[in-house]
Order: structure tokens, then C-alpha cells, then sequence
């Protein structure tokens, strides 16, 4: 939360924690975690490689394109020969370099050619087929007409891309769809990636059935548990398990103690002031629940729990669904997978926040314009999901006017 916060916002008041205080809490608890994540690298093989994050730089083996190319279908030249007619010799298609190699013609030639096919040594420029007349590809030997062509036109020259030895990805670059397609391009099929955190979620709360079972009365759907691995598996963490944890202190230990050879646990709901808290009663001790000046994504809880393989860092997060995702853009995903992009937008409409609390809201964000998804409520979840940015009211904001400007992170 540091980079986006607002250096003059007054303290959020009445013994809660601020928001900054608590991102750096947080932060200090995973650091050893996170800090061994960015020390050792795991290769894998490119298909695998999407959402990880860059542990290497990668250096160019080859130069992209690799050779001079043609960037339309038509014919090779020398600009020096033109305008005027020329002689077609052997067609250049691509993949085939064996027309392109082929010895120099004499002067006045014109080799067919098409897009990515390689452009002989003797060409230096292309003529589009359709600027041709006849408009098409004549036979070899058959004599065309074209018009005057500067050096270089319609020319992708070796190395114009990528120039061989260059980095061209730094550490730390998350690999998308365009990084996949650099390596790929460049041949390069083990990539470097940085050890992903291995995460356990637990859900708990006796009201939850799982998807895809009857509902009885009085019962909900776990939504936290697949909205959590969805939102952990984006930020480049590695979701080992995904339970739902029954609402007793000592099944939630017995559940802790089962976990085996993951980096972070963290658990939804069972933190605030009802009579069956039960992450509250079966973690006390380990865990400090504490009252953040946020909303939704007041209560907290972090601390460290004994799983199998020993004392890991255990984050609680509240168990209503909004509060729970906000909680981890605001506190966990920052520390996974950077900042998300933040811009300021002219607020639609008037928004109110509670007093001496950071509010974050869900909204729609178009040309420049937020318009608020849904009320407060953290139990929204259909405007949650109809919402692509979060709307910042931060402390000592409590009301903000329309066309008011305001903090929008686009998710
Ligand atoms: N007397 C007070 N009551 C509450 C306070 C308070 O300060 N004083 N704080 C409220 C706030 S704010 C929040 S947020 C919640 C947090 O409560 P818990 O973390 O203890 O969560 P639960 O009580 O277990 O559940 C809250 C809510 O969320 C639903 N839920 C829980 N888990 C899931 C799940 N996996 N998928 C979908 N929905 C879930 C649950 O059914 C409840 O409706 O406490 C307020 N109360
Ligand atoms: O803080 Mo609760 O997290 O508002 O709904």
C-alpha cells in the first residue's frame, strides 16, 4: 500500500491499525519467504511458463527476424531498376531459401515473393503484387511492369527486431502472452522462472457446501476458497490445496498439522467477534487478530502456525467475499506480483466512507470516468464481479462528490 498512499492522510483513528502499518506487517512476515523466492530459480519448460515471474535475464541467441524478409506479397527489386519492366525469375516462398540463394540474376529482374519469404542478397526493396501490372505474378521469364521503389521498402531487415546478445527481458518480468512469444521466437525452451509461493487456503465457517453439492437451508456456497486460488494463482502463487475447514478450533488444527510443504497459509473467515470465531479460538497464540482501518477487510489476523514441515506464515483474512478479496489486493498480492496499475479517474455520482477508514469500492472505470459497482456491502459479489478497478476513499475522505477525482486501481 506505501506507493499509493497518500503522505498527508490523517491516522485512522480509535486503536485500529492503519492500512500502511498493516501492509508492512504483513510484509515483514512473508519477507523470508519472499526473499528465498527471489534467490532460487526453477527452469521449466516454456509451455508452463505463463504468469511466472523472470528469475534471469534472457539474452538474445539470434537476431529477430533472423534474416532480411519481405513484409508483403509481391516482388523483389532492385530499386535501381525501376521504374520500368523487369524479367520474373524463380518464385521466393517462405520457408524456402533455396530461390533466395539461388545465383545473382542479371540486371532488370524481379523475383515473386512472399510475406516472410527471404529476400535475396541482390533485392533491396518489394513492389506489392497488386502495384504490379499485369496486378499478379507472372510466370518465370514473363516480363512485368513496376513502379518506382525506394531502397528498403517493404524490407524487414535481419536484426531490425532483436539484435543478437541484447537482453531483452529483465528478472523479474511476469511472462504473458508477448514475453512467451519472444522466447519462442528466439528458440529458447527452458525458461528460468523464480520458485512460485506455495499457498494452502482454507475456508472455514460450518455454512459452507462446496459447488456442485444440494444446498440445505441456512447454507452458502464457498466462494472464498475458489476466488482466493483464482486470485493467488494470477499473482504468480502456486495453490497447493484449497479446503474447506469444518468450525471447530481443534479440527482447524487438525487440518493445520496435515498441511504439508506450503509457504503460506491463509484462511478465510472466523476472525471477528461471533460466538464460534474459529480461527480465533484455535489459533490464539501464534496469531494477533487485530481491527484495520479498512473497509471492507477489517478484521485481520497474521501470525505464524505449526503445519507438518514445521512454523509457516498464516494470514487471516475476514470471511465475507468482498472484504476477503480486498484484503488481499490491499495486503497480499502487492507483495506477490507488484502494484497493481493505478490511475486517477472522475468519480460518477457521490460515495460516502466511514469515518476514519480506508473505504475501497468496486467500480466500472471508462474513458477516464468511474462509476461506482454496487454499495458498500461486502457480501456483493455480483458487483464485484461486474467491477474492473478498485475505488480508493481513503482516511479523511468521508465523503467524496460527483466529479470528485479519486484513487482507481485498475484489477
Ligand atoms: N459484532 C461484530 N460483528 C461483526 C464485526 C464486528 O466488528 N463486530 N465485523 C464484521 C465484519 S466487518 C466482517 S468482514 C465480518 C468478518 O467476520 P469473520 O471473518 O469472522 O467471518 P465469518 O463470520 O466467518 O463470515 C462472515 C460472512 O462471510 C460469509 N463467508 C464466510 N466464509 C465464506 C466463504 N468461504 N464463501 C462465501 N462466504 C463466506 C459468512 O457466511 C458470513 O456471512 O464480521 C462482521 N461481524
Ligand atoms: O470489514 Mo468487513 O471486512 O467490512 O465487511
Amino acid at each position: 500500500m506505501t506507493s499509493h498512499s497518500e503522505p498527508s492522510a490523517p491516522r485512522a483513528s480509535r486503536g485500529r491499525r492503519s492500512v500502511d502499518d498493516h501492509a508492512a506487517a504483513v510484509r515483514d512476515l512473508l519477507h523470508p519467504a519472499l526473499e528465498r523466492l527471489g534467490r532460487d530459480a526453477v527452469t521449466v519448460p516454456l509451455p508452463e511458463a505463463r504468469g511466472r515471474v523472470l528469475a534471469r535475464p534472457v539474452i538474445a541467441p539470434l537476431d529477430l527476424p533472423p534474416f532480411d524478409n519481405s513484409q508483403m506479397d509481391g516482388y523483389a527489386v532492385r530499386s535501381a531498376d525501376l521504374p520500368g519492366r523487369v524479367t520474373a525469375v524463380a518464385t521466393i516462398a517462405a520457408g524456402h531459401a533455396e530461390a533466395a540463394l539461388a545465383p545473382e540474376p542479371g540486371p532488370r529482374a524481379a523475383a515473386p515473393i512472399m510475406t516472410g519469404a527471404m529476400l535475396p542478397a541482390w533485392a533491396d526493396a518489394v513492389v506489392p503484387v497488386e502495384a504490379a501490372d499485369p496486378p499478379r505474378f507472372v510466370a518465370t521469364g514473363e516480363e512485368v511492369t513496376l513502379p518506382e521503389a525506394p531502397a528498403g521498402q517493404f524490407v524487414r531487415a535481419q536484426g531490425s527486431d532483436v539484435t543478437r546478445g541484447t537482453t531483452v527481458l529483465e528478472p523479474g518480468v511476469r511472462l504473458g502472452a508477448a514475453q512467451i512469444a519472444l522466447l519462442a521466437a528466439l528458440g529458447l525452451v527452458d525458461v528460468p522462472v523464480r520458485d512460485a509461493l506455495r499457498v494452502a487456503v482454507l475456508s472455514t465457517g460450518d455454512e459452507l457446501v462446496q459447488p456442485g453439492e444440494t444446498l440445505p437451508p441456512g447454507r452458502i456456497y464457498d466462494s472464498n476458497g475458489p476466488m482466493l486460488a483464482a486470485a493467488l494463482e494470477d499473482a504468480g502463487a502456486a495453490v497447493l490445496t484449497v479446503q474447506a475447514q469444518e468450525d471447530s478450533p481443534e479440527g482447524l488444527r487438525a487440518a493445520l498439522a496435515r498441511l504439508d510443504g506450503v509457504d503460506l497459509v491463509v484462511s478465510t473467515g472466523g476472525i471477528s467477534q461471533g460466538a464460534f470465531e474459529v480461527v480465533k479460538q484455535g489459533l490464539e497464540g501464534g496469531v494477533e487478530f487485530v481491527s484495520v482501518a479498512l473497509q471492507p477487510g477489517g478484521p485481520q489476523a497474521l501470525g505464524a502456525v505449526t503445519i507438518a514441515s514445521g512454523t509457516v506464515p498464516f494470514l487471516g483474512f475476514p470471511g465475507n467475499p468482498v472484504s476477503s478479496l480486498v484484503s488481499f489486493e490491499m495486503f497480499l498480492r502487492p507483495l506477490l506480483a507488484g502494484p497493481r496499475p493505478s490511475v486517477r479517474a472522475v468519480l460518477e455520482g457521490a460515495a460516502d466512507s466511514p469515518a476514519g477508514k480506508h473505504q475501497v469500492r468496486r467500480g466500472a472505470l471508462r474513458d477516464g470516468r468511474v462509476r461506482l459497482e454496487g454499495g458498500a456491502g461486502s457480501h456483493l459479489l455480483h458487483a464485484l464481479a461486474q467491477a474492473d478497478c478498485l475505488v480508493h476513499l481513503p482516511v479523511g475522505l468521508e465523503r467524496a462528490d460527483d466529479g470528485a477525482e479519486v484513487e482507481v486501481w485498475i484489477v
